[in-house]
């Protein structure tokens, strides 16, 4: 990996402003799912180093927590501007580990980067209240403070933004952080770190676990009672897993799970609009995203027509190495991902589905699969239930609105869903009856900083960006002060 600053890519964990290994000495390789070279190992840290990750948090809260918003904010618009100052090398390193075309590596470091620019400024508006008394001897307050030391699990196909996503809010509001990455891509959380040094955070501020035990570097994030909140992004398994270990010591949770997202395109669609949609939407980081249009759900009169610029559309998608130019669709992230993906299209080919293109691996690589397009999907299918998590996109015919709302919503899951129409009464219906956190409406691209992301249901809870995003790592504390007697002679 030929990186303008080769010292981005680090060999080591960041625990307290140190860069340390493991105590028992064991590393683990990460590798490019492209080519399956190793590009580097990082320490397999444990239960012991992990909790003394905890206690540096918990020494910095104070010093941290305190200080003021302002400098805070300072600190994360230098943050931010290092991510921009190497964005190339990032977006390198992210495509070298998880895969992704080199362009959507370089779009996903600016879209991390606008957390921490967001964030810098909404720290500066944690606002408490004056509330008119109850009592005339009385004076009545709110003061909003830090939750905390946070922990935070991320997972593999956003491996920058998924962090600073948590991160940002949590050093703005005050909360110090220990960071566990996802162990198919530390790299970009270790380069983060690295960056955060540079831009002057102090030591236990900010903390990145490295590990291929997530479960027991998990069990001290879930049960030590120093850890306030966790701030969870993942699948929805793991998510309740987590929910559960946490219960004992009641800690603050945010949860950013599985989606089964569906897209809809009425009659009255722009067709070129809709299909243009559907493939951003479907097929942004090879459909590797949590709101990845997961069921295209296309109405009889337009059916032919979208199924024919689809099909168009989706023949000409190139697979191939993230690095090279031209690149739309790399690899999965692992074998368990790519057989996920074929178990899915062979349940669906067993219970009526037609590929009409692609359907098996791609010999670009052996972690790729083809671009697909599968029709005549129905809801018994594994992936109108289960989300298929790569380039595959199953085409549901439906006749009526009412049709469309059920199976839209016959899911456990309520992330994201689209749909496509003009007419605007229909708009208002089905934007408010489809149970989803967020709803794009002649768009297939819904994420940025500015809006609140996240799910109902078995999706997950709590939000992250928008002006909501702090709230998650701020308390609010009531102040009721008595004693306030008449003025003096
Ligand atoms: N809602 C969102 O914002 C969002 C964003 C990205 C991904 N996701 C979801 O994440 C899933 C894909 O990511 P994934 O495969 O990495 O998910 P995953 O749940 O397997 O892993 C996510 C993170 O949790 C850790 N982890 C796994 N099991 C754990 C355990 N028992 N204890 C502690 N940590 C554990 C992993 O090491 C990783 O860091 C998909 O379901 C996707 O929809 C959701
Ligand atoms: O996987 C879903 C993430 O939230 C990525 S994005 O926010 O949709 O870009």
């Amino acid at each position: 990996m030929n990186l303008q600053h080769p010292s981005l890519l680090r060999s080591a964990a960041y625990v307290n402003g140190n860069w340390i290994p493991a105590d028992s000495g064991e590393r683990f390789p990460v590798h490019n799912p492209f080519s399956g070279v190793t590009l580097g190992e990082v320490p397999d840290l444990g239960a012991a180093e992990t909790e003394r990750a905890v206690s540096a948090a918990q020494a910095a809260f104070p010093a941290w927590s305190t200080r003021p918003a302002g400098e805070r904010s300072a600190l994360l618009r230098r943050w931010h501007d290092l991510l921009h100052a190497h964005r190339d090398d990032l977006a390198l390193l992210m495509t070298s580990e998880q895969g992704k075309p080199l362009s959507e590596a370089r779009g996903e470091v600016t879209y991390g980067a606008s957390f921490l620019e967001w964030f810098a400024e909404e720290g500066r508006r944690a606002y408490g209240d004056v509330i008119p008394s109850h009592r005339s001897d009385s004076r009545i307050l709110t003061i909003k403070q830090a939750v905390g030391v946070v922990a935070a699990i991320t997972p593999w196909n956003f491996p920058i933004a998924m962090i600073t996503r948590k991160v940002a809010p949590a050093l703005a509001a005050g909360c110090t952080v220990v960071v566990k990455p996802a162990e198919d891509t530390p790299l970009c959380a270790l380069a983060l770190a690295y960056l955060a040094a540079e831009a002057g955070f102090p030591a236990g501020v900010f903390n990145v676990v490295t590990t291929s035990r997530p479960r027991e570097v998990g069990q001290v994030l879930t049960s030590d009672p120093r850890i306030r909140k966790l701030s969870f992004t993942g699948s929805t398994a793991t998510g309740k897993a987590l929910m559960e270990q946490s219960a004992a010591t009641l800690k603050r949770l945010s949860l950013e799970l599985g989606g089964n997202a569906p897209f809809i395109v009425f009659d009255d669609a722009d067709i070129e609009g809709a299909v243009a949609g559907a493939m951003v939407s479907k097929y942004r980081n090879g459909g590797q995203t949590c709101v990845c249009a997961n069921r295209i759900y296309v109405q009889s009169g337009i059916y032919d027509a979208v199924v024919a610029a689809l099909h168009r559309e989706v023949a000409t998608l190139s697979v191939g190495e993230g690095t090279a130019p031209g690149t739309d669709i790399g690899p999965l992230i692992n074998t368990a991902a790519l057989e996920k993906v074929e178990g899915m299209v062979a349940d669906a080919v067993e219970k009526g589905a037609r590929v009409v293109l692609g359907g098996g691996r791609s010999d670009a690589a052996a972690l790729c699969y083809q671009p697909t397009l599968l029709l005549d999907a129905n809801a018994t299918m594994d992936l109108a239930r289960e989300e298929i998590f790569g380039p595959v996109a199953p085409v549901f015919r439906f006749d009526t609105e009412a049709e469309v709302i059920s199976l839209a919503n016959d899911t456990p899951y309520g992330l994201a869903a689209y749909f496509y129409g003009r007419d605007h009464a229909r708009i208002w219906r089905v934007a408010e009856a489809l149970e989803y956190g967020m709803v794009g409406i002649n768009t297939g691209l819904i994420s940025t900083t500015v809006a609140p992301f996240g799910g109902v249901k078995e999706s997950g809870f709590g939000r992250e960006g928008s002006k909501y995003g702090l709230d998650d790592y701020l308390t609010i504390k009531y102040l009721c002060w008595g004693g306030i007697g008449p003025g003096g002679g």
